[in-house]
């Protein structure tokens, strides 16, 4: 879509993560005339960007903006940070620990860079959400700042200016509104909000859904099966996240319902193609080491396993995933018994609860 952009403040962003998502943020990012600089671990990325304005490893055949300078392979330092308007991390969310601890020196001092978090999961150990993991390792004060951004947008459409809403959410509300005005473009919608919590749920939980739509339709259901799981799905997303103490309204909106949707309905889906390949009988093993890129679902599976149970929150489908993908159970098996189960009421809400959304805002210094 070519459209003008609409005139905002030149910023310094600094991207960390070089995979699909990273560097197709790094790319609308310098599209829109910020000075972008994209970190990788990998020399060999960095060496390759800088000359060629290609990604070697993802989204090949695209010409990256010529506002982006590669950094890298070691973590950038004190000075780069400060110098920096933003922090936008694109890293899968069981390597946003080991980073922030890498760049928690350097988060001290006045006028830090707004930190923006992309990555959809739970962390496998702790069963943490990202919010969380801020808290742990740079404390309350850089965690209540921290911003997320969720919605529907794959990478592959956002390099190509196909029209892209997203949702853009902070317990601190102007920095949502910061974020958004730095993204926002007319191919690029932003929509701000305050449930991170939710918003976090919504991304991370969506993945695990789209692996079950995947594994239906490599099963060979057809639309209606689909239609179900979705709907289904959007229920059980709610009932999980509104028992946490997010906002049911946040489910609703285009991280919840709006992902979920493209998620389960798209091959150009990783985690749907998992679902989808463990439907035609393919191994895990086997699909993760061919890939090529992170389906966040597979590992958020078990975090969500542990979270449902310590809820006990009722959960048919995400607990039907987590036996298939850890529990040997076999894929038809596991359809049988979800349709096998008696009628119930269609849609409930949890009327108490919300302890993990206390307790995590309590970390924050926010009880
Ligand atoms: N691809 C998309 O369309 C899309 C859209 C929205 C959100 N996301 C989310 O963004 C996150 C990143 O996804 P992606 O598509 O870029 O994944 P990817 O697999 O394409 O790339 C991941 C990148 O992160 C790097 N990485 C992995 N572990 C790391 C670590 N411990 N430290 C530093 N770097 C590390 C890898 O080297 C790679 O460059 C995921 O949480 C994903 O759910 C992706
Ligand atoms: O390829 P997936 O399944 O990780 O989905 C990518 C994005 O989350 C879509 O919004």
């Amino acid at each position: 879509m070519d459209m003008p952009s609409s005139p905002t403040p030149k910023s310094k962003v600094l991207v960390l993560g070089s995979g699909n998502f990273g560097s197709c943020l790094a790319d609308h990012l310098g599209n829109s005339d910020h000075e972008v600089y994209i970190w990788s671990r990998h020399t060999s990325f960095v060496e390759h960007f800088n000359l060629h304005h290609r990604n070697p490893s993802y989204l090949k055949d695209h010409v990256f903006s010529s506002n982006i300078r590669a950094v890298g392979p070691s973590i950038p330092d004190k000075a780069m940070i400060h110098q920096m308007d933003v922090v936008l991390f694109a890293i899968p969310t069981q390597g946003v620990r080991e980073t922030l601890a890498k760049l928690r020196s350097s988060l001290v001092g006045d006028n830090l860079p707004l930190m923006i978090f992309v990555n959809k999961g739970i962390e496998t150990n702790t069963h943490a959400l990202t919010l969380e993991i801020i808290a742990d390792t740079c404390g309350g004060d850089i965690a209540r700042a921290a911003t997320f951004i969720s919605g529907p947008s794959f990478a592959r459409e956002i390099v190509r200016r196909q029209p892209t809403s997203v949702s853009v959410a902070s317990l601190t509300e102007s920095q949502a509104q910061r974020a958004s005005e730095i993204f926002h473009q007319p191919w690029f919608r932003c929509y701000t909000g305050g449930d991170p919590i939710g918003l976090e749920l919504a991304g991370a939980l969506k993945n695990v859904y789209a692996i079950a739509a995947g594994m239906a339709d490599g099963l060979g259901f057809e639309n209606n099966t689909r239609a179900s799981l979705i709907t289904r799905g959007l229920a059980e997303m709610t009932r999980i996240g509104t028992a946490y103490g997010a906002s049911p309204l946040t489910f609703l909106g285009l991280a919840g319902v709006g992902d979920l949707f493209l998620t389960c309905s798209s091959p150009t889906s990783r985690n749907y193609t998992v679902g989808y390949r463990l439907g035609k009988g393919e191994a895990l093993e086997d699909i993760i080491k061919t890939l090529g890129s992170v389906a966040e679902g597979v590992t958020t599976a078990k975090g969500l396993k542990k979270i449902i149970d310590e809820m006990k929150v009722s959960a048919c489908i995400a607990n039907g995933i987590y036996e298939v993908l850890y529990e040997g159970k076999d894929v038809k098996t596991g359809v049988q018994e979800l349709m096998c189960r008696p009628p119930s009421r269609e849609l409930d809400l949890p009327d108490e609860g919300g302890e993990h959304a206390k307790r995590l805002l309590g970390k924050l210094g926010m009880d």
